[in-house]
């Protein structure tokens, strides 16, 4: 028998479905989204019906139809902080998402999606490894304030599919290395993978971490308070402040690497400083990232959109290369390890999990 699995990426920017026979991709369509098409929307699940539409038509003319579908399945957003696998889409989480109750981003709409094309198809829909996995040690939960503990928000689908790809090239499992995988995209998450679990990672989207080209990354506290006060900022504004309107986009109004590599190239020395920042700031977190294994790291992945550029890569090598072996992963791999998530639970192979709110 053979499945057929529909995977659903929802970004700030772009809905990134395909089609998947077995984990064989049929194909894979980046739907964009440009900003004036965003911009009309008060919140993340404003977005839903036009999400779905664009889902729907793209589908219509490959003359695809949900019944085809044996199961469907969306990255999974910001959730209740739950252990690595696949998970059932449930009405609790769907009620979490819908409310945003743990905060808003647009993974949010994977299983909101999943959940509307499963039920038209009549086959289950499932996440696999949402961005709120985690496997934190007690000691990196701990900041300087009680009320204060750190979270575990990252691109952990990319990161345990791109550390498990790397595991299967060496003919070693997964859960025998010690790895630092830096995924580089729009955020940018750099965790400590050993005895396969992520002892340690920054959290990718409120404030904490390198810079990226949309995240401000870590501010320091004082200085953001007074700011706070002195702007009289509500809580959205701060939000905005360090997710979508931080990093490159603050500094050069752009979150595209490309073009800040040839503004750089053609002399402007604002975009070559703060581009070389951000170098800095990741390589930073990837040497801060060996001390939860003592600096014993068998490899460092890099991967994420950014790793394409041969610049970036290449000045981080420079930086960090004394720690260990850098292996360059580009790009994402998000719909392939949501097809092989959802293959597993279908094939028997692992139990789908349930969310609990
Ligand atoms: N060839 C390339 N060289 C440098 N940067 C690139 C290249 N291709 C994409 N990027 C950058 O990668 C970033 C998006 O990465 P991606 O992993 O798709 O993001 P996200 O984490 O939001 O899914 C953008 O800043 C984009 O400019
Ligand atoms: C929410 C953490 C993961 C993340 O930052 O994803 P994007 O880079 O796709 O926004």
């Amino acid at each position: 028998m053979t499945y057929q699995i529909l995977t659903i990426n929802p970004g700030s920017t772009s809905t990134k479905i395909g089609l998947y026979q077995d984990t064989k991709e049929v194909f894979a369509q980046n739907i964009s989204h440009n900003t004036t098409d965003i911009a009309q929307f008060f919140s993340i699940t404003d977005q839903i019906q036009f999400r779905l539409e664009n889902i729907n038509s793209f589908l219509a003319s490959q003359n695809v139809n949900p019944s085809d579908f044996s199961a469907v399945v969306g990255r999974g957003g910001l959730l209740k902080p739950m252990v690595s696998g696949t998970y059932q889409i449930n009405d609790c989480m769907l009620a979490d998402l819908k409310h945003s109750r743990y905060g808003a981003h647009a993974s949010n709409l994977g299983a909101i999606l999943a959940d509307l094309i499963a039920r038209q198809g009549g086959c289950p829909g499932y996440i696999v490894d949402p961005v709120v996995v985690d496997e934190l040690a007690p000691v990196a939960r701990i900041t300087g304030r009680p009320e204060i503990g750190r979270k575990s928000i990252f691109h952990a689908l990319n990161q345990k599919a791109a550390a498990k790809r790397f595991a299967k090239s060496i003919n070693r499992p997964y859960d025998s290395l010690k790895l630092i995988v830096a995924h580089l995209g729009g955020g940018i998450s750099v965790g400590c993978h050993a005895c396969g679990e992520v002892l340690d990672v920054n959290n990718a989207l409120d404030g904490e971490g390198p810079f990226s080209p949309e995240r401000a990354g870590t501010l320091p506290a004082g200085q953001l308070a007074a700011r706070v006060i002195a702007e009289k900022l509500d809580y959205a504004a701060i939000a905005r402040l360090l997710a979508g309107q931080g990093g490159l986009v603050a500094y050069l109004g752009t979150n595209d690497v490309r073009e800040v590599e040839h503004r750089a190239a053609a002399g402007d020395k604002q975009a070559t400083l703060v581009y070389q920042a951000m170098i800095y700031t990741i390589a930073k977190s990837i040497a801060a990232a060996a001390v939860p294994v003592c600096g014993q790291v068998d490899h460092i992945i890099l991967t994420g959109g950014i790793a394409y550029s041969e610049q970036l890569t290449g000045k981080l090598k420079e930086y960090i290369g004394f720690l260990a072996p850098v292996t360059v992963m580009p790009g994402e791999n998000e719909l392939q390890a949501l097809a092989e998530g959802a293959y597993r639970v279908l094939t028997g192979e692992e139990a789908a999990r349930e969310y609990i709110a």
